[in-house]
């Protein structure tokens, strides 16, 4: 049986889920809804005429097993293999980071000689803490904060510093409000397994252990020459060729109605299109805008999946201005509330750089889950202020005070959805209303099982896999 499959959302989830599903002839048409103008949500890049490149949202991707395996084939399938700028594991970038603790940068520990010296911020080697995790007895929580778990398994100072710090440099989130079990599932199987992080990540845990996947891995990190808004653009170029795929552009749903007969989706401009299945690749607050009243408890849980607001100050300065080299630097939130961390762009990609003159490119991110604490509601927030901000944090962060060649401020409404306690329960309680339900309808994007660009192509993959399982 040959079926029409709409996509709701052209962000990297949406533009992934359609071309998954462009590959199968057992789908007879897919149609891809976006509500605005642009394919790739919140992957946004500026290109310059003079060559510089600026990244407004995701800036480098991780190519970790097989998801990272199977997009870097995406890659090459879309022709981006020739624009792809790997960053290894031993460049500097991918092995120096930064905290900024009580007024001062400290390289975060990394290899066997950062793990077994005592290094500041810290007061007592890692080491001793890892060595003392293999005897802390298993939790028998269902889930638990990521505060809580690393407090009670490594202790309060990894805790309150190095991993307060880390969520807020992934989730623009609060590590006390943040779900271990959903954000970072390794460590949660780890303990289950074998009782401890360490013996976890020793003898494996679960299907793949990431020993096994980090051996082969030699990338830290990827971006594209053209910058990662390249992917977006080749997926939807791929896209717009396919005679069975068709892409609308300025097309917001407005509501999903069930019948008899599959989808009836109606749009903004009050046309209505039919489909027998729905993929939502959409955040799930969107998707609980559109859903039928009859849909209540699946809207009740899609609401309740919060979303953080981040401050994105790019900026550009002649020369050489940062006083240390590396990613960046993250800042704990017991140092500042607002200002999540730094990147140094022109390290890990100086491509990037414009042509000509040395360049260095930085990027400071506020607010995440404090946002709204520190700098009121997101729609007041004018781009002087988060400049502002910016500028104060390199002044007193980097001894950064030269005037920047060019900059860009932007509020970042609502852009990561945040894992809270109980986020798998949430997961298992609405996908078990749509089985029961038998609604045609999957769910993919950032707002459910990952937030990372390799998360999100995964969920649209595997939405699609699903599908055409049964088709
Ligand atoms: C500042 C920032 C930095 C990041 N850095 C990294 C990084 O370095 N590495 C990494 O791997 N990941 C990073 N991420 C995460 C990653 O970029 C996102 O999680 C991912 O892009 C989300 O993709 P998505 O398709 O799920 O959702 P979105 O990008 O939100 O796309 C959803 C689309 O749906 C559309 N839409 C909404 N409502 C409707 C409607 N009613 N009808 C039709 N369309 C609708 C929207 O217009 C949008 O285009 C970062 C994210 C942010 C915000
Ligand atoms: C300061 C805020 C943020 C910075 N990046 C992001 C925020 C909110 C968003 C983000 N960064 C990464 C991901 C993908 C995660 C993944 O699983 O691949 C997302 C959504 C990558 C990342 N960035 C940092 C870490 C430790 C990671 C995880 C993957 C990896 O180890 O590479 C650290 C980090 N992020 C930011 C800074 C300034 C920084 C550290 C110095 C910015």
């Amino acid at each position: 049986m040959q079926k029409t499959v709409a996509v709701l959302g052209g962000g990297i989830g949406g533009l992934s889920t359609c071309y998954h599903l462009s590959k199968s002839i057992q789908v007879s048409k897919v149609v891809l809804l976006e509500a605005s103008g642009r394919c790739g949500g919140w992957v946004s890049t500026t290109r310059r005429e003079d060559g510089a490149v600026f990244e407004h949202g995701p800036r480098g991707v991780r190519p970790a097993g097989t998801t990272g395996k199977y997009i870097l084939n995406m890659l090459t399938e879309l022709g981006l293999e020739s624009e792809i700028l790997p960053v290894p594991h031993h460049h500097v970038a991918s092995k120096n980071r930064f905290l900024y603790v009580k007024g001062q940068l400290h390289k975060m520990p990394s290899g066997l000689g950062g793990v077994v010296r005592t290094i500041p911020p810290f007061s007592s080697p890692i080491m001793l803490s890892v060595l003392k995790e293999v005897l802390v007895s298993k939790g028998t929580q269902e889930d638990e904060s990521v505060h809580a778990f690393v407090s009670r398994r490594l202790g309060s100072e990894l805790a309150d510093i190095a991993i307060d710090a880390l969520c807020r440099g992934v989730f623009a989130g609060d590590s006390r409000k943040l779900s271990v079990r959903s954000c970072f599932p390794p460590l949660y199987s780890a303990e289950k397994a074998r009782g401890s992080i360490l013996l976890g990540m020793l003898m494996g845990y679960g299907p793949y252990s990431p020993l096994q996947r980090t051996r082969k891995e030699r990338w830290a990190q990827w971006s594209l020459r053209r910058g990662m808004q390249a992917l977006p653009e080749a997926l939807e170029e791929t896209l717009r060729g396919h005679e069975r795929v068709e892409v609308h552009y300025n097309a917001p749903v407005r509501r999903l109605d069930n019948t008899a007969a599959g989808w009836e989706i109606k749009l903004e401009d009050g046309s209505t299109l039919k489909a027998d299945h729905v993929i939502s690749a959409v955040p799930a607050a969107a998707l609980a805008a559109v859903l039928p009243p009859a849909a209540q408890p699946l809207s009740q849980q899609l609401r309740g999946i919060p979303t953080a607001t981040v401050g994105m100050v790019n900026l550009e300065f002649s020369g050489s201005v940062l006083p240390v080299t590396g990613f960046g630097h993250l800042v704990p939130s017991s140092e500042d509330r607002g200002l999540l961390g730094v990147v140094y762009d022109s390290v890990p990609f100086p491509e990037h750089n414009r042509a000509g003159e040395p360049t260095t490119r930085l990027t400071i991110m506020m607010g995440g889950s404090w946002f709204e604490e520190v700098f009121g509601q997101p729609d007041h927030v004018t781009e002087q202020e988060l400049l502002d901000r910016a500028a104060e944090a390199l002044k007193t962060h980097l001894g950064i005070t030269d005037a920047p060649l060019w900059s860009k401020a932007a509020v970042l409404k609502n852009c990561i959805p945040q894992y809270h306690l109980g986020h798998w329960k949430r997961l298992e309680t609405m996908r078990q209303y749509i089985s029961d339900a038998s609604l045609p309808l999957s769910l993919a994007g950032a707002s459910y099982d990952g937030v990372s660009i390799s998360d999100v192509i995964s969920s649209g993959r595997q939405a699609a896999e699903r599908l055409l399982g049964k088709v």
